[in-house]
C-alpha cells in the first residue's frame, strides 16, 4: 500500500485545495500548516500554470496573483521545503503537464521524493499519455493520482485498475468551481465501478463547499476534495485568515466524521 493510500485507513480524508505562492510565500506556508494542524489529511497544493484549462475563475485568479508574486516551480517546491521544517502533512501537486516536462521528469520527481510529496494530479495527462512521467514517478515513487470524469464511460475500469494513491473523482463537467447541485446517485454509481477493480481509496473534488455536501459525499467516497471555496477564504485576504481557515476546516472534518 503506497503513503497515500494508507491515510485513508480508518477514515474519510479531507483534501483541501491551495495554489501556491498565492498572495505570496509566507502566507501559503502558514495556510498548509494552519489546514494540516487542524484536520486536513493531505494538501493539494497547485502548481500556478498559464493556461489551466481545467480551472474556473477562483482559481485562474490565484494563479494570476501567484504570477504577480512572482511564482515558479522552484519557488513552489521552497514553500514545500519550508513546510517540511515543522510537518510531515501528506501533499500532493496538481499541476498541468507542460510544468515537470519544462523542469525535466527526472529532476522534478526526484525533488518531490525528497520533500515528501507523495503524488500528482495532472488534470491534461490522461491514463495513455501519461508514458513518460510515469517512469519517473515510479522511479522515485511518486503516485500519479488519475482523474475519472463523468465523461469517462468505458474507460472507467482501465484508468481505476492503473491507479496508485487515490483516484480522483471529479463531481460534475466542466471547470473548478463552487456547485449546487452534485449528482450524488451517478457519481455513487461511478464509485461501485471502480470498487469493482480496485481497492485504491476514491476521493471526490469539483463544486463541494458546503459541510452538508461533505457530509452526503462522504457516504459514497473515501476523500473529499475541497479547492475553490478554500481559495476564496484565502483571496479574501481577512486579517484573521488563519483563524477562517481553522473554523473551515474543523467544520468540514466534522462533517466527514459522522460516516453513516
Ligand atoms: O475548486 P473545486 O471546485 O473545489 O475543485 C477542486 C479543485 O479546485 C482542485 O482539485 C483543482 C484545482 N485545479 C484543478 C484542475 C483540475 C482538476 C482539479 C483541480
Amino acid at each position: 500500500m503506497s503513503k497515500l493510500e494508507e491515510v485513508f485507513q480508518n477514515k474519510t480524508a479531507f483534501i483541501p485545495f491551495l495554489v501556491a505562492d498565492d498572495p505570496d510565500f509566507e502566507t501559503t506556508v502558514q495556510n498548509i500548516l494552519t489546514l494540516a494542524e487542524n484536520g486536513a489529511d493531505i494538501v493539494e497544493l497547485g502548481i500556478p500554470f498559464s493556461d489551466p484549462v481545467a480551472d474556473g475563475p477562483v482559481i485562474q485568479a490565484a494563479d494570476l496573483k501567484a504570477f504577480k508574486a512572482g511564482v515558479n516551480t522552484n519557488r513552489v517546491f521552497e514553500i514545500v521545503e519550508e513546510v517540511r521544517k515543522t510537518s510531515d502533512v501528506p501533499i500532493v501537486f496538481l499541476t498541468y503537464l507542460n510544468i515537470p516536462f519544462k523542469y525535466g521528469y527526472d529532476k522534478f520527481c526526484q525533488r518531490c521524493q525528497k520533500l515528501n510529496v507523495s503524488g500528482l494530479v495532472i488534470p491534461d495527462c490522461p491514463l495513455e499519455e501519461q508514458g513518460e512521467i510515469r517512469t519517473f514517478a515510479d522511479k522515485y515513487d511518486v503516485d500519479l493520482i488519475p482523474l475519472i470524469a463523468p465523461t469517462s464511460g468505458d474507460r472507467i475500469e482501465k484508468i481505476a485498475a492503473n491507479a496508485k494513491g487515490f483516484i480522483y473523482v471529479v463531481s460534475s463537467l466542466g471547470v473548478t468551481g463552487v456547485r449546487d447541485d452534485l449528482a450524488v446517485q451517478q457519481l455513487n454509481d461511478t464509485i461501485q465501478r471502480i470498487r469493482k477493480v480496485t481497492d485504491v481509496p476514491v476521493a471526490i473534488g469539483f463544486g463541494i463547499h458546503s459541510p452538508e455536501q461533505a457530509e452526503k459525499l462522504a457516504t459514497i467516497a473515501d476523500g473529499i476534495i475541497i479547492g475553490s471555496a478554500v481559495v476564496k477564504i484565502v483571496d479574501a485576504g481577512h486579517e484573521d485568515l488563519q483563524n477562517e481557515l481553522t473554523d473551515y476546516v474543523k467544520n468540514i472534518k466534522e462533517a466527514i466524521s459522522v460516516k453513516a
